[in-house]
């Protein structure tokens, strides 16, 4: 219409042009499927007359576990994800890592997304120095580099305050000690996108400090920190914008203290 052309162009604010998007998540749905969750018989000779007739397994059962969610994130944010039990946080994650693929829907990343869970895999034989190494090898670092910064990824797990473990087999860590040490090794490395999940509720308050002022660090770095938590205290020291999931779905999503305000309202 010529009057809707003859309008000035707005120009965008101009914090636009700053806001670099990292990840995009398009009305992503993801589904587990579960083999085997049936009652029927489980049986070989079931399972080769199935193949024979060419039919699928009676006993797969789909577990919607994503629904829609969309959303996106820029560069120097640290977003918080918090939802009840089983409303899909780590899934989320997990497909942002690209370790699951979404059923429908797409997810878009700047960069190569790291995933630091408190099931990442380090070796329980070896110790907790070989752990480093291999983990700052795995990470993309040189001998000389990993090297370097081994002193002060031990010193930043807190791991020696009690004695010489890091010399000590990972098996005989504790379940926090292990996580700390994990979270060492991954925030040693600047990440164009980290993913943390849950790693900082197993550390002692001085480590969730030491954390934290890690991830603004990590965040002034121009990069961009998921935290998955169910402690409110630590989602508020270090997010400045929540994600709230449940059941799946994508209930609320902006400035910190207001998401985590409807939250605490929704959970008493
Ligand atoms: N490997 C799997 N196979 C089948 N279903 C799964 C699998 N992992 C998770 N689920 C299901 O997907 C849904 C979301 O799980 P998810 O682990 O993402 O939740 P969460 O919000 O991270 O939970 P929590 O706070 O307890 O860690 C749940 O219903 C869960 O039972």
């Amino acid at each position: 219409m010529a009057v809707a052309e003859q309008q000035p162009v707005a120009t965008p604010p101009q914090t636009a042009e700053a806001r670099v998007p990292t990840v995009i998540v398009d009305d992503v749905h993801i589904v587990y499927k579960v083999y085997g969750a049936g009652t029927g018989k489980g049986s070989a000779t079931a399972a080769l007359g199935r193949l024979l007739l060419r039919r699928g397994s009676p006993n797969v059962r789909r577990v919607h576990a994503v629904r829609g969610v969309s959303f996106t994130a820029y560069r120097g944010e640290a977003i918080g994800i918090i939802g009840s039990n089983g409303s899909g946080k780590s899934t989320i994650l997990r497909a942002i890592a690209g370790l699951l693929p979404p059923e429908s829907g797409r997810i878009y990343t700047d960069g190569q997304p790291s995933l630091l869970g408190v099931n990442a895999a380090l070796m329980n034989d070896l110790t907790g120095s070989t752990n480093v190494l291999l983990g700052g090898l795995a990470m993309g670092m040189s001998q000389e580099e990993v090297r370097r910064r081994h002193q002060g990824i031990v010193d930043f797990s807190g791991i020696n305050e009690k004695g010489d473990f890091i010399s000590l087999p990972m098996r005989t860590y504790s379940s926090g000690m292990a996580a700390r040490l994990r979270f060492s090794i991954a925030a040693a490395k600047n990440h164009d996108v980290l993913m943390i999940d849950e790693a900082l509720a197993t550390g002692d308050r001085a480590f969730q400090r030491r954390s934290e002022a890690r991830i603004r660090e990590l965040r002034k770095e121009a990069g961009t920190v998921f935290l998955v938590s169910h402690n409110n205290n630590s989602i508020r020291d270090t997010c400045d914008r929540v994600v709230w999931l449940e059941k799946g779905e994508l209930l609320m999503d902006g400035p910190t203290d207001e998401v985590i305000k409807a939250y605490e309202k929704h959970t008493k």
